[in-house]
């Protein structure tokens, strides 16, 4: 490849991920402020929040998982967050015993508690393992949220809520979607500061159930 044809290339991807972005500043803050505020709901009064992807998206749910366990940018307390794709023992074991579509149905089913959140990401929105994650999250009580690429698509459909992200290529649905996971821990950390929540500890995970939905 020649060096102009390289540099057409790269102007392209930032192209398609400028246009992304600016869709997602359109369609997408509201959905993401929601989010936000609903797991300052839950989360505080001792709620989960699972969260699984494949391959790229992986890597985003995880770096979601990491910003309530850990913290995004203000000091505040620890949150229960799992990246279930991480679990590499059990995901290999439900793997190996009961096959790939059930590696994160099976943790959803251990780890989920009505009131729970599960978020899915995925750029098809097709994959059989998230969407057997999502089934069975639902059957649970467990609110189910997608970030997707373009609508529609199943996972879209099965979830509870979705935001979609309208754009071809694989690469600038995951670019966008770790956007989209800042700006939910923005919403989050603002929403904890203006109830007070932020300095508060975690309230025991058996008080999820009192946690009413707002859907
Ligand atoms: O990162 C990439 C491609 O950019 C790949 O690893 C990609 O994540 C994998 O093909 C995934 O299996 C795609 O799954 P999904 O996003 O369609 O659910």
């Amino acid at each position: 490849m020649s060096r102009s044809s390289a540099t057409t290339g790269a102007q392209q991807h930032c192209q398609a991920l400028e246009d992304a972005l600016r869709r997602l500043r359109v369609h997408g803050l509201d959905q993401l402020a929601h989010w936000g505020h609903r797991l300052a709901a839950v989360l505080p009064a001792g709620g989960r929040l699972l969260a699984a992807g494949n391959g790229g998206s992986a890597a985003q749910a995880q770096h979601l998982t990491a910003e309530l366990v850990g913290r995004y940018r203000e000091e505040r307390p620890p949150y229960s967050a799992i990246a279930l794709h991480a679990e590499t023992s059990s995901v290999t074991a439900i793997g190996n015993d009961y096959g790939f579509e059930q590696v994160f149905a099976r943790q959803v089913a251990a780890h989920g508690r009505d009131g729970d959140v599960l978020v899915l990401l995925s750029t098809s929105g097709r994959s059989g393992n998230l969407l057997s994650a999502a089934m069975t999250a639902r059957e649970a009580g467990v609110e189910v949220w997608a970030l997707t690429g373009p609508a529609p698509n199943p996972l879209a459909e099965a979830a509870d809520q979705a935001l979609c992200i309208d754009t071809a290529s694989t690469a600038t649905v995951q670019e966008a979607h770790l956007v989209a996971v800042h700006l939910l821990c923005e919403s989050f950390d603002a929403a904890l500061a203006s109830s007070g929540t932020a300095t508060v500890r975690t309230a025991p995970r058996r008080a999820v159930a009192a946690v009413r939905r707002t859907r």
